[in-house]
Protein backbone atom coordinates (compact mmCIF):
# COMPACT_ATOMS: atom_id res chain seq x y z
CA UNK A 1 0.00 0.00 0.00
CA UNK A 2 1.01 3.46 -0.88
CA UNK A 3 0.59 6.28 1.52
CA UNK A 4 1.35 9.71 -0.39
CA UNK A 5 2.23 12.30 1.99
CA UNK A 6 0.61 16.49 1.62
CA UNK A 7 2.71 18.07 4.64
CA UNK A 8 5.20 17.23 7.15
CA UNK A 9 3.83 14.59 8.70
CA UNK A 10 5.52 13.54 12.49
CA UNK A 11 7.47 10.74 12.29
CA UNK A 12 5.91 9.09 15.19
CA UNK A 13 2.61 8.54 12.66
CA UNK A 14 4.73 7.69 9.73
CA UNK A 15 6.31 4.93 11.68
CA UNK A 16 2.67 2.77 12.28
CA UNK A 17 3.51 2.00 8.88
CA UNK A 18 5.07 -1.42 8.47
CA UNK A 19 8.09 -1.70 6.23
CA UNK A 20 6.40 -4.82 4.84
CA UNK A 21 3.28 -3.24 3.91
CA UNK A 22 3.72 0.24 3.45
CA UNK A 23 5.38 2.70 1.45
CA UNK A 24 5.20 6.42 2.51
CA UNK A 25 6.76 9.66 0.55
CA UNK A 26 5.64 12.74 -1.48
CA UNK A 27 6.30 11.34 -4.56
CA UNK A 28 4.25 8.48 -6.06
CA UNK A 29 1.36 8.98 -8.47
CA UNK A 30 -0.47 6.14 -7.81
CA UNK A 31 -1.29 5.53 -4.06
CA UNK A 32 -3.87 3.84 -2.09
CA UNK A 33 -4.28 6.51 0.83
CA UNK A 34 -3.27 10.29 1.40
CA UNK A 35 -2.32 11.99 4.48
CA UNK A 36 -2.53 15.85 4.76
CA UNK A 37 -2.53 18.49 7.45
CA UNK A 38 -4.02 22.37 5.62
CA UNK A 39 -2.82 21.28 2.28
CA UNK A 40 -5.73 22.08 -0.63
CA UNK A 41 -7.28 19.24 -2.62
CA UNK A 42 -9.98 20.75 -4.12
CA UNK A 43 -7.98 20.96 -7.59
CA UNK A 44 -6.22 17.80 -7.46
CA UNK A 45 -6.73 14.55 -9.55
CA UNK A 46 -6.38 11.69 -7.51
CA UNK A 47 -4.97 8.42 -8.37
CA UNK A 48 -7.13 5.76 -9.37
CA UNK A 49 -6.27 3.80 -6.63
CA UNK A 50 -7.60 6.01 -3.90
CA UNK A 51 -9.33 4.76 -1.58
CA UNK A 52 -8.80 6.72 1.92
CA UNK A 53 -7.97 10.60 3.08
CA UNK A 54 -6.72 11.24 6.35
CA UNK A 55 -6.74 14.37 7.67
CA UNK A 56 -4.21 14.86 10.58
CA UNK A 57 -6.04 17.62 11.95
CA UNK A 58 -9.32 18.29 13.01
CA UNK A 59 -10.73 21.16 9.70
CA UNK A 60 -11.47 19.30 6.03
CA UNK A 61 -12.68 22.61 4.38
CA UNK A 62 -9.73 21.71 2.02
CA UNK A 63 -10.47 18.56 0.81
CA UNK A 64 -13.53 18.61 -1.42
CA UNK A 65 -15.82 15.89 1.06
CA UNK A 66 -18.58 15.82 -2.10
CA UNK A 67 -16.56 14.60 -5.00
CA UNK A 68 -14.93 12.32 -2.20
CA UNK A 69 -17.86 10.64 -1.43
CA UNK A 70 -18.95 10.15 -4.93
CA UNK A 71 -15.90 8.64 -5.79
CA UNK A 72 -16.01 5.95 -2.79
CA UNK A 73 -12.89 7.81 -1.41
CA UNK A 74 -13.55 8.02 2.74
CA UNK A 75 -12.31 11.25 4.71
CA UNK A 76 -10.96 10.79 8.32
CA UNK A 77 -10.20 13.16 10.12
CA UNK A 78 -8.51 12.95 14.37
CA UNK A 79 -10.45 14.71 16.43
CA UNK A 80 -9.58 16.40 19.39
CA UNK A 81 -6.08 15.18 18.39
CA UNK A 82 -4.90 18.96 18.50
CA UNK A 83 -7.55 20.75 20.85
CA UNK A 84 -5.00 21.24 23.44
CA UNK A 85 -2.40 23.09 21.77
CA UNK A 86 -5.09 25.24 20.36
CA UNK A 87 -6.97 26.05 24.06
CA UNK A 88 -3.45 27.21 25.11
CA UNK A 89 -3.39 29.24 22.20
CA UNK A 90 -5.99 31.29 22.61
CA UNK A 91 -5.34 31.67 26.44
CA UNK A 92 -2.20 32.91 25.19
CA UNK A 93 -4.12 34.91 22.53
CA UNK A 94 -6.72 36.33 25.13
CA UNK A 95 -3.85 37.69 27.42
CA UNK A 96 -1.52 38.94 24.54
CA UNK A 97 -5.00 41.23 23.32
CA UNK A 98 -5.77 42.55 26.89
CA UNK A 99 -2.48 43.43 28.28
CA UNK A 100 -1.01 44.81 25.37
CA UNK A 101 1.23 42.80 24.95
CA UNK A 102 2.59 42.72 21.38
CA UNK A 103 2.71 46.41 21.47
CA UNK A 104 4.81 46.60 25.00
CA UNK A 105 6.98 44.29 23.68
CA UNK A 106 7.54 46.04 20.30
CA UNK A 107 8.01 48.93 22.00
CA UNK A 108 10.85 47.58 24.47
CA UNK A 109 12.67 46.08 21.39
CA UNK A 110 12.61 50.16 20.07
CA UNK A 111 14.98 51.24 23.03
CA UNK A 112 17.95 49.06 21.80
CA UNK A 113 20.11 52.27 21.11
CA UNK A 114 18.89 53.90 24.87
CA UNK A 115 21.27 54.05 28.01
CA UNK A 116 18.58 54.77 30.57
CA UNK A 117 16.02 51.59 29.37
CA UNK A 118 15.22 51.09 32.92
CA UNK A 119 14.28 54.55 33.67
CA UNK A 120 12.59 54.85 29.82
CA UNK A 121 10.69 52.00 30.63
CA UNK A 122 9.29 53.10 34.09
CA UNK A 123 7.96 56.30 32.49
CA UNK A 124 6.50 54.53 28.80
CA UNK A 125 4.57 51.71 30.70
CA UNK A 126 1.57 53.71 31.16
CA UNK A 127 0.95 53.66 27.64
CA UNK A 128 0.35 49.71 27.47
CA UNK A 129 -2.22 49.11 30.34
CA UNK A 130 -4.57 46.59 29.79
CA UNK A 131 -7.53 45.04 31.62
CA UNK A 132 -7.21 41.75 33.47
CA UNK A 133 -9.23 39.13 31.94
CA UNK A 134 -10.79 37.47 35.39
CA UNK A 135 -14.49 38.63 36.12
CA UNK A 136 -15.25 39.53 32.37
CA UNK A 137 -17.61 37.64 30.11
CA UNK A 138 -15.69 35.54 27.21
CA UNK A 139 -18.47 33.87 24.68
CA UNK A 140 -17.56 30.83 23.17
CA UNK A 141 -18.77 29.67 19.91
CA UNK A 142 -18.47 26.15 19.36
CA UNK A 143 -18.45 23.96 21.85
CA UNK A 144 -16.37 21.00 20.60
CA UNK A 145 -12.90 19.81 21.59
CA UNK A 146 -11.35 23.20 21.12
CA UNK A 147 -14.09 25.05 22.41
CA UNK A 148 -14.85 22.67 25.22
CA UNK A 149 -11.38 22.70 26.57
CA UNK A 150 -11.17 26.98 25.99
CA UNK A 151 -14.10 27.60 28.21
CA UNK A 152 -13.34 25.16 31.06
CA UNK A 153 -9.89 26.91 31.42
CA UNK A 154 -11.23 30.28 30.59
CA UNK A 155 -13.60 29.11 33.77
CA UNK A 156 -10.88 28.67 35.38
CA UNK A 157 -9.24 31.64 35.44
CA UNK A 158 -11.73 33.51 36.83
CA UNK A 159 -13.79 34.45 33.22
CA UNK A 160 -17.50 34.56 33.12
CA UNK A 161 -17.73 31.79 30.46
CA UNK A 162 -20.86 31.70 27.76
CA UNK A 163 -20.92 28.81 25.73
CA UNK A 164 -23.35 28.77 22.26
CA UNK A 165 -23.30 25.49 20.41
CA UNK A 166 -27.04 24.31 18.89
CA UNK A 167 -25.60 20.75 18.11
CA UNK A 168 -23.41 20.26 20.92
CA UNK A 169 -22.40 16.46 21.83
CA UNK A 170 -23.14 14.55 25.02
CA UNK A 171 -19.74 14.29 25.31
CA UNK A 172 -19.07 17.73 25.53
CA UNK A 173 -22.11 18.93 27.39
CA UNK A 174 -20.36 15.80 30.09
CA UNK A 175 -16.89 17.64 29.88
CA UNK A 176 -18.16 21.16 30.05
CA UNK A 177 -18.03 22.71 33.61
CA UNK A 178 -21.38 23.67 35.29
CA UNK A 179 -20.45 27.12 35.95
CA UNK A 180 -20.36 27.63 31.86
CA UNK A 181 -23.81 29.39 31.13
CA UNK A 182 -25.90 27.89 27.62
CA UNK A 183 -26.54 29.98 25.73
CA UNK A 184 -29.64 29.40 23.02
CA UNK A 185 -29.21 32.19 20.54
CA UNK A 186 -25.69 33.52 19.42
CA UNK A 187 -26.83 37.44 19.47
CA UNK A 188 -26.78 37.13 23.33
CA UNK A 189 -23.19 36.55 22.88
CA UNK A 190 -22.15 38.98 20.51
CA UNK A 191 -24.50 41.59 22.98
CA UNK A 192 -22.77 41.29 26.18
CA UNK A 193 -19.82 39.19 25.95
CA UNK A 194 -16.50 41.31 26.21
CA UNK A 195 -14.60 38.39 24.56
CA UNK A 196 -15.59 35.99 21.89
CA UNK A 197 -13.98 33.09 20.48
CA UNK A 198 -14.84 31.16 17.64
CA UNK A 199 -14.41 27.29 17.54
CA UNK A 200 -16.88 26.13 15.09
CA UNK A 201 -15.71 24.21 11.46
CA UNK A 202 -15.83 25.92 8.43
CA UNK A 203 -18.60 25.44 5.99
CA UNK A 204 -21.43 26.71 3.88
CA UNK A 205 -23.26 27.26 7.02
CA UNK A 206 -20.71 29.25 8.92
CA UNK A 207 -18.90 31.00 6.28
CA UNK A 208 -19.38 34.71 7.10
CA UNK A 209 -20.97 34.38 10.53
CA UNK A 210 -19.65 37.12 11.91
CA UNK A 211 -20.46 40.09 9.05
CA UNK A 212 -21.29 43.24 9.29
CA UNK A 213 -24.55 42.54 11.39
CA UNK A 214 -23.25 40.51 14.66
CA UNK A 215 -20.39 43.06 14.39
CA UNK A 216 -22.56 46.05 14.96
CA UNK A 217 -24.60 44.05 17.62
CA UNK A 218 -21.70 43.69 19.57
CA UNK A 219 -20.59 45.51 22.33
CA UNK A 220 -17.78 48.49 22.09
CA UNK A 221 -14.20 47.03 22.26
CA UNK A 222 -15.00 43.45 22.12
CA UNK A 223 -11.97 41.63 21.52
CA UNK A 224 -12.69 38.97 18.92
CA UNK A 225 -10.26 35.92 18.44
CA UNK A 226 -10.67 33.45 15.40
CA UNK A 227 -8.27 30.77 15.75
CA UNK A 228 -11.29 28.38 13.79
CA UNK A 229 -10.96 29.54 10.02
CA UNK A 230 -10.62 33.05 7.96
CA UNK A 231 -13.53 32.57 6.08
CA UNK A 232 -16.04 32.63 9.10
CA UNK A 233 -15.45 36.53 9.06
CA UNK A 234 -16.51 38.33 6.90
CA UNK A 235 -12.92 40.24 6.17
CA UNK A 236 -14.56 43.74 5.03
CA UNK A 237 -16.83 44.55 7.73
CA UNK A 238 -14.03 43.09 9.82
CA UNK A 239 -11.55 45.87 9.06
CA UNK A 240 -14.62 48.53 8.80
CA UNK A 241 -15.37 47.88 12.45
CA UNK A 242 -11.73 47.44 13.80
CA UNK A 243 -11.29 50.98 12.23
CA UNK A 244 -14.21 52.25 13.64
CA UNK A 245 -12.89 51.19 16.85
CA UNK A 246 -15.67 49.51 17.55
CA UNK A 247 -13.50 46.07 18.14
CA UNK A 248 -10.48 47.08 20.69
CA UNK A 249 -8.40 43.81 19.19
CA UNK A 250 -8.82 40.73 16.45
CA UNK A 251 -6.55 37.72 17.16
CA UNK A 252 -6.36 35.67 14.41
CA UNK A 253 -4.28 32.33 13.71
CA UNK A 254 -5.34 33.58 9.85
CA UNK A 255 -3.53 36.32 8.42
CA UNK A 256 -4.31 37.93 5.44
CA UNK A 257 -2.83 40.28 3.03
CA UNK A 258 -5.68 42.78 3.97
CA UNK A 259 -5.51 42.50 7.83
CA UNK A 260 -1.55 42.91 8.12
CA UNK A 261 -2.15 46.77 8.12
CA UNK A 262 -5.08 47.01 9.98
CA UNK A 263 -4.21 48.36 13.50
CA UNK A 264 -5.65 46.19 16.54
CA UNK A 265 -4.94 43.43 14.58
CA UNK A 266 -3.16 40.29 15.79
CA UNK A 267 -2.25 37.36 13.89
CA UNK A 268 -0.25 34.55 14.21
CA UNK A 269 1.34 32.18 11.60
CA UNK A 270 -2.02 28.98 11.71
CA UNK A 271 0.09 28.10 14.88
CA UNK A 272 -2.72 26.31 16.81
CA UNK A 273 -1.85 22.79 16.05
CA UNK A 274 2.18 23.95 16.12
CA UNK A 275 3.10 21.94 18.96
CA UNK A 276 5.23 18.59 18.84
CA UNK A 277 2.80 17.31 21.14
CA UNK A 278 -0.53 17.77 19.15
CA UNK A 279 1.67 16.68 16.11
CA UNK A 280 2.55 13.66 17.24
CA UNK A 281 -1.45 13.02 18.48
CA UNK A 282 -2.65 13.88 14.88
CA UNK A 283 -0.04 12.00 12.98
CA UNK A 284 -0.66 8.54 15.09
CA UNK A 285 -4.62 9.00 15.03
CA UNK A 286 -4.47 9.27 11.25
CA UNK A 287 -2.08 6.60 10.47
CA UNK A 288 -3.87 4.44 12.48
CA UNK A 289 -7.35 5.19 10.83
CA UNK A 290 -5.47 4.52 7.22
CA UNK A 291 -4.08 1.11 8.39
CA UNK A 292 -7.37 0.53 10.18
CA UNK A 293 -9.13 1.01 6.76
CA UNK A 294 -7.14 -0.40 4.36
CA UNK A 295 -6.29 -3.56 5.84
CA UNK A 296 -9.67 -4.51 7.69
CA UNK A 297 -12.17 -1.97 5.89
CA UNK A 298 -12.94 -1.07 9.49
CA UNK A 299 -14.24 3.15 9.90
CA UNK A 300 -13.38 5.34 12.29
CA UNK A 301 -13.51 9.05 12.81
CA UNK A 302 -14.83 9.38 8.89
CA UNK A 303 -16.17 12.71 8.23
CA UNK A 304 -17.84 11.72 4.94
CA UNK A 305 -18.93 7.81 5.61
CA UNK A 306 -20.28 6.09 8.81
CA UNK A 307 -18.44 4.62 11.72
CA UNK A 308 -18.45 0.99 10.83
CA UNK A 309 -16.24 -1.98 12.86
CA UNK A 310 -16.30 -5.23 12.84
CA UNK A 311 -13.46 -7.70 14.24
CA UNK A 312 -12.57 -10.00 11.11
CA UNK A 313 -13.38 -13.64 11.39
CA UNK A 314 -13.76 -14.72 8.24
CA UNK A 315 -11.14 -15.36 5.50
CA UNK A 316 -12.44 -13.04 2.80
CA UNK A 317 -14.20 -9.47 3.73
CA UNK A 318 -16.09 -7.60 1.23
CA UNK A 319 -16.47 -4.03 1.75
CA UNK A 320 -19.30 -2.37 -0.05
CA UNK A 321 -19.83 1.74 -0.38
CA UNK A 322 -23.10 2.49 -1.86
CA UNK A 323 -25.76 4.74 -2.48
CA UNK A 324 -28.20 4.98 0.94
CA UNK A 325 -31.40 3.63 -1.27
CA UNK A 326 -33.71 0.66 -0.78
CA UNK A 327 -32.00 -2.78 -2.40
CA UNK A 328 -28.78 -2.38 -2.50
CA UNK A 329 -27.68 -5.23 0.23
CA UNK A 330 -30.70 -7.26 -0.91
CA UNK A 331 -28.99 -7.11 -4.39
CA UNK A 332 -25.81 -7.94 -3.13
CA UNK A 333 -26.75 -11.01 -0.90
CA UNK A 334 -28.85 -11.95 -3.86
CA UNK A 335 -25.69 -12.40 -6.55
CA UNK A 336 -23.89 -14.05 -3.44
CA UNK A 337 -26.04 -16.78 -2.53
CA UNK A 338 -26.99 -17.96 -6.02
CA UNK A 339 -22.97 -18.31 -6.44
CA UNK A 340 -23.52 -20.45 -3.38
CA UNK A 341 -21.35 -18.19 -1.26
CA UNK A 342 -22.65 -17.95 2.30
CA UNK A 343 -22.27 -14.69 4.39
CA UNK A 344 -21.05 -15.48 7.63
CA UNK A 345 -20.99 -11.90 9.45
CA UNK A 346 -22.49 -8.72 8.17
CA UNK A 347 -22.26 -5.07 9.24
CA UNK A 348 -24.31 -2.22 7.39
CA UNK A 349 -25.02 1.47 7.86
CA UNK A 350 -25.86 3.83 6.31
CA UNK A 351 -25.45 8.32 7.00
CA UNK A 352 -26.64 10.48 4.64
CA UNK A 353 -26.50 9.87 0.67
CA UNK A 354 -24.21 6.86 1.54
CA UNK A 355 -23.76 3.59 3.40
CA UNK A 356 -21.16 1.61 3.58
CA UNK A 357 -21.33 -2.91 4.35
CA UNK A 358 -18.64 -4.50 5.57
CA UNK A 359 -19.71 -8.74 4.28
CA UNK A 360 -17.31 -11.73 5.24
CA UNK A 361 -17.46 -15.46 3.80
CA UNK A 362 -15.21 -18.15 4.09
CA UNK A 363 -16.39 -19.40 0.15
CA UNK A 364 -13.85 -18.21 -2.50
CA UNK A 365 -15.35 -14.91 -4.73
CA UNK A 366 -14.31 -14.68 -8.28
CA UNK A 367 -13.14 -11.17 -9.79
CA UNK A 368 -16.06 -12.03 -12.10
CA UNK A 369 -18.77 -11.42 -9.47
CA UNK A 370 -16.97 -8.70 -7.79
CA UNK A 371 -17.21 -6.86 -11.45
CA UNK A 372 -20.77 -7.41 -11.37
CA UNK A 373 -21.87 -6.32 -8.23
CA UNK A 374 -19.32 -3.38 -9.27
CA UNK A 375 -22.02 -2.68 -12.49
CA UNK A 376 -24.91 -2.46 -10.17
CA UNK A 377 -26.62 0.94 -10.41
CA UNK A 378 -26.01 2.30 -7.09
CA UNK A 379 -22.96 0.78 -5.93
CA UNK A 380 -19.87 3.34 -5.58
CA UNK A 381 -16.98 0.96 -4.53
CA UNK A 382 -16.18 -2.53 -3.92
CA UNK A 383 -13.20 -3.67 -2.13
CA UNK A 384 -12.26 -7.38 -1.34
CA UNK A 385 -9.64 -7.63 1.40
CA UNK A 386 -8.52 -11.51 1.90
CA UNK A 387 -6.66 -12.92 5.53
CA UNK A 388 -5.14 -15.82 5.13
CA UNK A 389 -4.40 -16.35 8.60
CA UNK A 390 -8.20 -16.33 9.93
N1 LIG B 1 -5.82 27.13 14.45
C1 LIG B 1 -5.60 25.84 14.31
O1 LIG B 1 -4.48 25.39 14.11
C2 LIG B 1 -6.76 24.89 14.45
C3 LIG B 1 -6.54 23.62 15.00
C4 LIG B 1 -7.63 22.75 15.12
C5 LIG B 1 -8.87 23.14 14.67
N2 LIG B 1 -9.02 24.37 14.08
C6 LIG B 1 -10.35 24.79 13.58
O2 LIG B 1 -11.25 24.76 14.67
C7 LIG B 1 -12.43 24.08 14.28
C8 LIG B 1 -13.04 23.40 15.49
O3 LIG B 1 -12.19 22.36 15.92
P1 LIG B 1 -12.68 21.27 16.98
O4 LIG B 1 -11.57 20.28 17.11
O5 LIG B 1 -13.20 21.93 18.19
O6 LIG B 1 -13.89 20.62 16.17
P2 LIG B 1 -15.16 19.87 16.74
O7 LIG B 1 -15.80 19.22 15.57
O8 LIG B 1 -14.80 19.05 17.92
O9 LIG B 1 -16.10 21.06 17.27
C9 LIG B 1 -16.81 21.92 16.42
C10 LIG B 1 -18.09 22.30 17.16
O10 LIG B 1 -18.74 23.35 16.43
C11 LIG B 1 -20.13 23.15 16.57
N3 LIG B 1 -20.84 23.89 15.54
C12 LIG B 1 -20.99 23.59 14.23
N4 LIG B 1 -21.70 24.57 13.62
C13 LIG B 1 -21.97 25.50 14.57
C14 LIG B 1 -22.65 26.75 14.56
N5 LIG B 1 -23.18 27.24 13.44
N6 LIG B 1 -22.74 27.45 15.71
C15 LIG B 1 -22.20 26.97 16.86
N7 LIG B 1 -21.56 25.78 16.94
C16 LIG B 1 -21.43 25.07 15.81
C17 LIG B 1 -20.28 21.62 16.46
O11 LIG B 1 -21.52 21.21 17.02
C18 LIG B 1 -19.09 21.15 17.27
O12 LIG B 1 -19.43 20.93 18.62
C19 LIG B 1 -11.98 23.12 13.17
O13 LIG B 1 -13.04 22.80 12.30
C20 LIG B 1 -10.88 23.87 12.50
O14 LIG B 1 -11.40 24.64 11.45
C21 LIG B 1 -7.99 25.24 13.97
O1 LIG C 1 -7.82 22.16 11.47
C1 LIG C 1 -6.77 21.94 12.04
O2 LIG C 1 -6.53 20.87 12.63
C2 LIG C 1 -5.77 23.04 12.13
O3 LIG C 1 -6.07 24.09 11.34
C3 LIG C 1 -4.35 22.58 12.07
O4 LIG C 1 -3.82 22.69 10.79
P1 LIG C 1 -2.31 22.16 10.51
O5 LIG C 1 -2.36 20.70 10.71
O6 LIG C 1 -2.02 22.55 9.10
O7 LIG C 1 -1.43 22.86 11.48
Amino acid sequence: MRVKLLNKISLHGLKRFDAEGYLYGEEFEEYDAILVRSAKLHDMSFSKELKCIARAGAGVNNIPLDRCSEEGIVVFNTPGANANAVKELVIAGLLLSARKLVQGINWVKSLCEEDDVAQLVEKGKANFVGPEIAGKKLGVIGLGAIGVKVANAAAALDMEVYGYDPYISVQAAWTLKARIHHVKNVRQIFEECDYITLHVPCNEHTKGMIDAQALSSMKENVRLFNFARGELVDENALIEALQAEKLAAYVTDFPSKHLLTVERVIALPHLGASTPESEDNCALMAADEIIEYLQYGNIKNSVNMPEVQMPQEAKYRICIINKNIPDMISSVAAKLSAEGINIENMVSKGRGDYAYTILETNDEISLELLERMRQREGIVRVRIIVQDHV
